[in-house]
C-alpha cells in the first residue's frame, strides 16, 4: 500500500463529497434520477410556500446570467395567478433544471432547489447516503488524533447534512466539524479556500483538502492548501502528468499521521 504522509502544520482536514467520500455512481443513479422524477409533482405541491418561491427566485436570476449560454431556459416572472400560467412556469423550471443537470452545472440555485427536495426522501427513510467502507473509519480516527474534519461540497450544506444525517452507517453528522459550499465561492477558484481558512480560524497551510477533481485541487494548491487526489472506482480518469504530479491515494486509510 502506497503511504501518503500528511504534513505536521495540517490540522484541519477538508473533504469533497461526490467521488471522494461517496460514489459518484450514488449521486448520478439515485440523488439525481430523483430529481429529474420528482420535480414537477414537487412544484406543483410546493409552489406557494415562501421556500419553494426563494427557490424559484434563485434560479430565475441564475437564468438570466445563463441567458447567453447555448440551450439555456429562461423562467418568465408570473403577471397573474391563472392556472395555466402556474403550469408554463412550472414546465419552465423543469426544463431550466433539466438543462442545468444535463450540463452537471454546480449553481447555488440547483444545489439549493435540490437539497430541499432530497429532504422529504432522507427524512422520510426513502434515501440514505452511501460512504465508501474507509470513510467513517478514518474520520474517526483523525479526530481522535485531534484533527478537525469539515466538508466543501457543491452540494448545499443542507444536503450535504441530509447526507451525512442519513448514511448507511447511521446519523455520523456529528464527525463533521462544519459545513461549506458554493456560497462561499466555487471550488475552482483559489479564493473560495482562503475564506474558508478564514472562516475556520486557520491558515490555508493548516488545510488538507481531499478531491477527485485536480481543477478544485489545482484551486486549492494555488491558495496554499495541501492537496492530495482521490482516486476511487467510477470516477473520471486523470492524466500521466495529473497522476505524476499529486499525491493519489485510492482509501482514505493510505494517509498518514504522524501523530498516530
Ligand atoms: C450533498 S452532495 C450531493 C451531490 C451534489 O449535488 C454535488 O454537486 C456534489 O459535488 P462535489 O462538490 O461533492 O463533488
Ligand atoms: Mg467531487
Amino acid at each position: 500500500m502506497v503511504v501518503v504522509s500528511v504534513p505536521a502544520e495540517v490540522t484541519v482536514i477538508l473533504l469533497d463529497i461526490e467521488g471522494t467520500t461517496t460514489p459518484i455512481a450514488f449521486v448520478k443513479d439515485t440523488l439525481f434520477p430523483y430529481i429529474k422524477e420528482n420535480i414537477k409533482e414537487y412544484l406543483q405541491t410546493h409552489w406557494d410556500e415562501e421556500e419553494c418561491q426563494q427557490d424559484v427566485s434563485l434560479l430565475r436570476k441564475q437564468a438570466e446570467e445563463d441567458a447567453h449560454l447555448d440551450g439555456a431556459v429562461p423562467i418568465p416572472v408570473a403577471s397573474g395567478n391563472a392556472a395555466d400560467e402556474l403550469q408554463q412556469m412550472v414546465q419552465a423550471v423543469v426544463d431550466n433544471v433539466s438543462w442545468q443537470m444535463s450540463h452537471d452545472r454546480k449553481t447555488t440555485a440547483l444545489k439549493q432547489l435540490q437539497g430541499h427536495m432530497w429532504k422529504a426522501a432522507f427524512t422520510a427513510g426513502r434515501m440514505k447516503a452511501e460512504f465508501f467502507a474507509d470513510v467513517v473509519p478514518a474520520v474517526r480516527r483523525w479526530r481522535e488524533a485531534g484533527m478537525k474534519v469539515y466538508i466543501y461540497s457543491s452540494g448545499s450544506v443542507e444536503a450535504q447534512k441530509l447526507l451525512f444525517g442519513h448514511s448507511t452507517e447511521g446519523d455520523i453528522l456529528e464527525l463533521i466539524d462544519g459545513h461549506f459550499d458554493t456560497k462561499i465561492g466555487h471550488k475552482v477558484e483559489s479564493e473560495s479556500y482562503r475564506k474558508i481558512a478564514d472562516s475556520i480560524g486557520c491558515s490555508t497551510s493548516n488545510i488538507l483538502f481531499l478531491t477527485d477533481v485536480t481543477l478544485e485541487a489545482s484551486a486549492a494548491e494555488e491558495a496554499d492548501v495541501h492537496v492530495a487526489v482521490v482516486v476511487r472506482p467510477g470516477n473520471a480518469g486523470l492524466t500521466d502528468d495529473e497522476k505524476t504530479y499529486y499525491n493519489l491515494i485510492t482509501s482514505f486509510s493510505e494517509l498518514y499521521l504522524p501523530s498516530t
